[in-house]
């Protein structure tokens, strides 16, 4: 079914209730029907619920484009059986309203309220049948649940004023649990501790200098390190900043997320159909091939991108969902179909945990269970549907029609903790919890690397494997260097520009006879210029390019989407094919205009191994460096020396003994070698003049520089060997970084 049709519209088959199998239509009803009205057998109704029964006669509401036509009108619509009406013709909406508010009947009757019709389009989603065998592709099969329990969780940050050390405890004596098939809410003042509990719980933090962690965390009684990345690996966590791929869509960011981590044996078909599930569920139909964006980018808004975080976790079926404020941004009515999602996720089977900042009475409801921080502590743990009560006995009794979340938040703000803590809130940890289970080294060990559970959770198939894992992830750099237009068009532009001027600047100067020694150091100018052009332009890229994108990495990575090395291996073939691209405009373009003698070929081989080599450099500051605007500080400590020791200003007979090593780990210093090799080693210097102590412009030049025609595929394999060492050390990097924290 194409996706680029959708339109959302609601069309309706009312049909008679002692159908067979009221909410699965079959393909068999559709026999004597054009293939395309089949299609509906994709699309019926998931939930019972949906439908709407009146009287006798059962609706059904499905969503299909397939049965609009271009104006949006309803199509000659067919049904399984001679008994079921048919709709025809006419204004999807107006059949919606028809049959919500007056029961399923046949064409007619005037409608004037467009409202409801939207309305009740929007309560309209889910309303595909999962078409994998395995369930795979319904965000909600059921899974099964793990209980999480906590207690003793300290978390102290050590401050230094004036040389007077204090501590400061952010959280302090935290506990509390989340059951399976519960949606637990983290409530509280700003600064209360709420994200740093939730980081905790899910190994994004961890002591280090000034902050000290402790805490006793459990999962299913056996106690668990989160910081671990196979414990991490099983958390979905959605941040509280976005952390997308810029240039994908909410379609393909959450399609991407289940290609990568759900079983390789699922078809794209029911890849498909997950995904459209999961952007009805999420009310991300309208804007699912909008791209995400960024800041330079123009995009999706901050409430459908939040969204869209949210889908990208949810379609792995994880048992444990930690989300950091997912409503913020959201406005009520997104705010409250996102909770009711959760809860229908958490009936699942999975356990979901979140802070939330000032949530509607509606939403409020909708939680389970509430843990109330106050200043780093537990000031209440328990069933939502108890707050009222637990606060009136301690005699802050929530007034009439007030959304008891604004009323807790108020008490929280309004009162001294003493003042609290004699009322009877800050509750003291007397679960009865017993010592942690065992992990039996001998048994199987599950994902998270411990046994959980004996029940031995049902097999799967493995996520895809390297290749398929390298393939991926390369078909989406593609997407993202096309769709990037602005670095792109900048990077084209850059490219010609700084070549043609190169060329003017030298013009035909290497077609000057070389017994003029300026000549010969001239065109000498003109190759440092082409090679430093293409180093800048290719390094550059690659050196924003890794800090900018670094959280979306860390994010999949930490997640178990890919390896480090497929990553690695995706980018590079995609770079390696963007430089010679841009290797070939600059070198054609400057190879005519200044009048190079030597071969293109070694002009343009030696341009563009020393272009891999520094952009391999790029990676490696950018992977070692936080920000992409660090990384442009480095730029010029990074690539200067190269200009200084390539043998133009200073020749390295020249250069001090204790700096001179520098020279051999100069990718530029090779790249300079190889081409005044070329240029100035060949046959057409046996006719230049020599100078009075027999050397001429072409060997004074090769002297100077130290370069030797005959070790010309020394200077080949030495810059391959760079750009391989600065390759691998930046894969060492970025596996090492990875396996920290965001
Ligand atoms: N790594 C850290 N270094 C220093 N201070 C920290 C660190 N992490 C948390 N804090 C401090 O701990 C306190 C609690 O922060 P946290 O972000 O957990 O609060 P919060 O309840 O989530 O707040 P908000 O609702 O405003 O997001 C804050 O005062 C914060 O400045």
């Amino acid at each position: 079914m194409s996706h680029s049709k959708h339109l959302g519209i609601g069309a309706i088959v009312s049909f008679q209730s002692k159908f067979m199998h009221p909410h699965i239509l079959r393909d068999e009803h559709f026999q004597d029907k054009p293939s395309s009205h089949r299609l509906v057998n994709a699309v019926v109704i998931r939930r019972q619920q949906k439908m709407i029964n009146h009287k006798d006669t059962l609706c059904v509401i499905i969503h299909h484009d397939d049965f609009v036509d271009e104006d949006g009108n309803l199509q000659d619509l067919w049904c399984a059986e001679s008994h079921v009406k048919v709709h025809k013709e006419g204004d999807p909406a107006k059949f919606f309203h028809e049959s919500i508010g007056q029961g399923c009947k046949e064409d007619g009757e005037d409608v004037d309220d467009v409202e409801n019709q939207e309305q009740s389009k929007n309560h309209d989603h889910g309303k595909r049948m999962s078409i994998d065998p395995n369930g795979f592709d319904d965000p909600l099969r059921p899974r099964e649940g793990r209980d999480l329990m906590w207690r003793n969780v300290n978390m102290t940050l050590r401050t230094r004023n004036k040389k007077i050390e204090a501590e400061k405890k952010i959280l302090d004596s935290v506990w509390g649990d989340v059951p399976s098939k519960q949606v637990t809410a983290i409530m509280g003042p700003s600064g209360s501790g709420k994200t740093s509990l939730l980081n905790i719980l899910a190994g994004r933090a961890s002591s280090n200098g000034n902050i000290k962690i402790d805490a006793d965390i459990r999962l299913n009684n056996y106690v668990v390190d989160p910081t671990r990345i196979e414990v991490r690996n099983n958390i979905a966590f959605v941040a509280q900043d976005d952390s997308l791929q810029v240039t994908s869509t909410p379609r393909e960011a959450i399609r991407f997320s289940a290609k990568m981590r759900l079983p390789r044996t699922m078809t794209g078909e029911a890849l498909d159909n997950l995904t459209e599930i999961m952007l009805e569920e999420l009310g991300l139909v309208s804007c699912a091939d909008v791209l995400v964006g960024g800041a330079l980018l123009k995009g999706i808004s901050g409430g459908e991108r939040k969204r869209t975080s949210v889908g990208v976790e949810l379609v792995t079926h994880p048992a444990l969902v930690f989300l950091d404020e997912p409503t913020s941004g959201l406005d009520s009515h997104n705010a409250l179909q996102l909770c009711q999602l959760l809860k229908r996720v958490a009936q699942a089977g999975s356990s979901i945990l979140f802070t939330i900042h000032q949530p509607s009475s509606e939403i409020f409801s909708s939680f389970d269970r509430l843990i109330l921080l106050n200043q780093g502590r537990v000031m209440y743990q328990g069933l939502t549907a108890d707050v009222p009560a637990h606060f009136e006995e301690r005699g802050f009794p929530c007034p009439q029609h007030y959304n008891p979340a604004d009323h807790v938040m108020h008490i929280a703000l309004e009162n001294s903790i003493v003042k609290l803590q004699n009322s009877g809130f800050f509750p003291n940890d007397t679960r009865k919890i017993g010592d942690p289970f065992k992990v039996d080294e001998d048994a199987n060990r599950d994902p998270l690397g411990i046994t959980i559970s004996s029940r031995g959770e049902e097999k799967q198939d493995p996520p895809p494997g390297l290749v398929d894992q390298t393939y991926e992830l390369f078909k989406r750099e593609i997407k993202n260097l096309v769709r990037n237009t602005h670095t792109l068009r900048t990077r084209t532009v850059m490219t010609v520009v700084i070549s043609l001027t190169i060329g003017c600047l030298f013009w035909q100067v290497a077609d000057n006879d070389f017994s003029e020694f300026i000549n010969a150091q001239s065109t000498f100018g003109a190759l440092l210029m082409s090679l430093t052009a293409n180093i800048f332009s290719t390094a550059l890229p690659s050196l924003v390019a890794f800090p900018e994108e670094r959280p979306v990495f860390l994010r999949e990575y930490s997640t178990n989407y890919y390896s480090v090395v497929s990553y690695f291996v995706s980018r590079l073939t995609v770079e390696l094919t963007v430089n010679a691209v841009q290797v070939t405009v600059s070198t054609i373009t400057t190879y005519f205009m200044v009048g190079f003698h030597l071969d293109y070929w070694v002009l343009w081989t030696a341009v563009y191994l020393l272009a891999c080599a520094s952009s391999a450099l790029g990676v490696m500051v950018g992977s070692a460096t936080e920000s992409a605007s660090t990384a442009i500080e480095l730029l010029p400590a990074v690539f200067m020396p190269q200009i200084l020791f390539s043998g133009f200003f200073v020749p390295p007979a020249l250069i001090p003994n204790w700096l001179s090593w520098l020279v051999y780990i100069m990718p530029l210093t090779y790249g300079v070698r190889i081409l005044l090799a070329g240029e100035f080693g060949g046959d057409r210097c046996d006719n230049v003049e020599t100078f009075p102590d027999g050397t001429n412009s072409c060997t004074r030049i090769l002297g100077n520089s130290g370069s030797n025609p005959d070790d010309v595929w020394w200077y080949y394999l030495v810059l391959l060997g760079l750009f391989i060492v600065f390759r691998l050390f930046a894969l060492f990097v970025l596996k090492k970084k990875a396996s920290k924290f965001y």
